[in-house]
């Protein structure tokens, strides 16, 4: 199942550091949605408030209202843990467990949200997520040898076995490819796009040139300077934000002349 997703004036702190103001957007179901900006615009630090993985930080908080198909993520009495079973997230580095088999690696999130399921149950799950991720074909007969074996590009398709695994409604992506060779980024591009038939999806990314192939939308994010929080600038359908945004910041960030 796809979610939409409406954040409503957020506002992300770590202590007293006001990291992100006053942010609200619309984030579609059945697409993808880019986050670009300059570095330290806070576009990681929006991404994981998605999934209440900032307040993991010792001192972080959010204020402001987040929305899942019109459900308060941060309403009282919300289990941050049964959030992110909902909206999962995979991360910079493929960091699929070491010690754990490819097949266990799938099933990880599963068992540490204590679901108990038969083997041959198991294996069908297994099986469904690593044939979601586009991974089944090229693991099927090593499902019990070590998720650390493989190349980085299926480490991190394993990682999106995992994350999908979960049924989960949302999956953020914090910059999937920037530890990855062109051809696996390709190979994770192409899976983005085959993904959001089922899933919202939102990612993070520096390279332009994938926000432009991979997105449906696209979110400007922009910082005044060192110590002012990070802002939303502007967001709009991808093929309108790289040929005629609305803001001058925008235009300065996407024709290189700032950032
Ligand atoms: N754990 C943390 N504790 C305190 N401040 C943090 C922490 N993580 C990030 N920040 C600060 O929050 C601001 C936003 O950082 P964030 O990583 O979200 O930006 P970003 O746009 O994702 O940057 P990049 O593109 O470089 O990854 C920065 O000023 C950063 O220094």
């Amino acid at each position: 199942m796809s979610k939409r997703i409406e954040a409503k004036n957020l506002d992300i702190y770590y202590g007293k550091f006001k990291a992100v103001e006053d942010v609200s957007m619309v984030i579609e179901p059945r697409a993808v949605t880019a986050f670009i900006g300059p570095s330290g615009c806070g576009k990681s630090t929006f991404l994981r408030s998605l999934n209440r993985m900032h307040e993991v930080i010792n001192g972080a908080y959010v204020e402001g209202e987040l929305l899942l198909d019109g459900h308060d993520l941060y309403g009282p009495g919300v289990d941050p843990v049964n959030v992110r079973r909902q909206i999962g997230m995979v991360f910079q580095r493929p960091n699929p467990f070491p010690t754990m088999s490819i097949k266990e690696n799938v099933l990880a999130g599963l068992r540490l949200n204590n679901k108990r399921m038969p083997g041959r149950e198991q294996d069908e799950v297994c099986e469904k997520a690593l044939r979601g991720a586009n991974l089944w074909e090229e693991v099927k007969n090593r499902l019990d040898l070590p998720g650390s074996g493989l190349s980085g590009g299926q480490q991190q398709r394993l990682c999106i076995a995992r994350a999908i695994a979960m049924a989960p409604d949302v999956l953020l992506m914090d910059e999937p490819c920037s530890a990855l060779d062109p051809i696996s980024t390709l190979a994770i591009e192409d899976l983005i796009q085959e993904l959001k038939a089922n899933y919202t999806i939102v990612i993070v990314t520096h390279n332009m040139q994938q926000a432009a192939r991979v997105s449906d939308s696209t979110a400007f994010f922009n910082i005044a300077g060192t110590g002012a929080p990070g802002k939303l600038i502007e967001m709009g359908p991808t093929e309108q934000i790289f040929s005629t945004p609305e803001k001058q910041e925008t235009e300065n960030y996407i024709t290189g002349r700032f950032g």
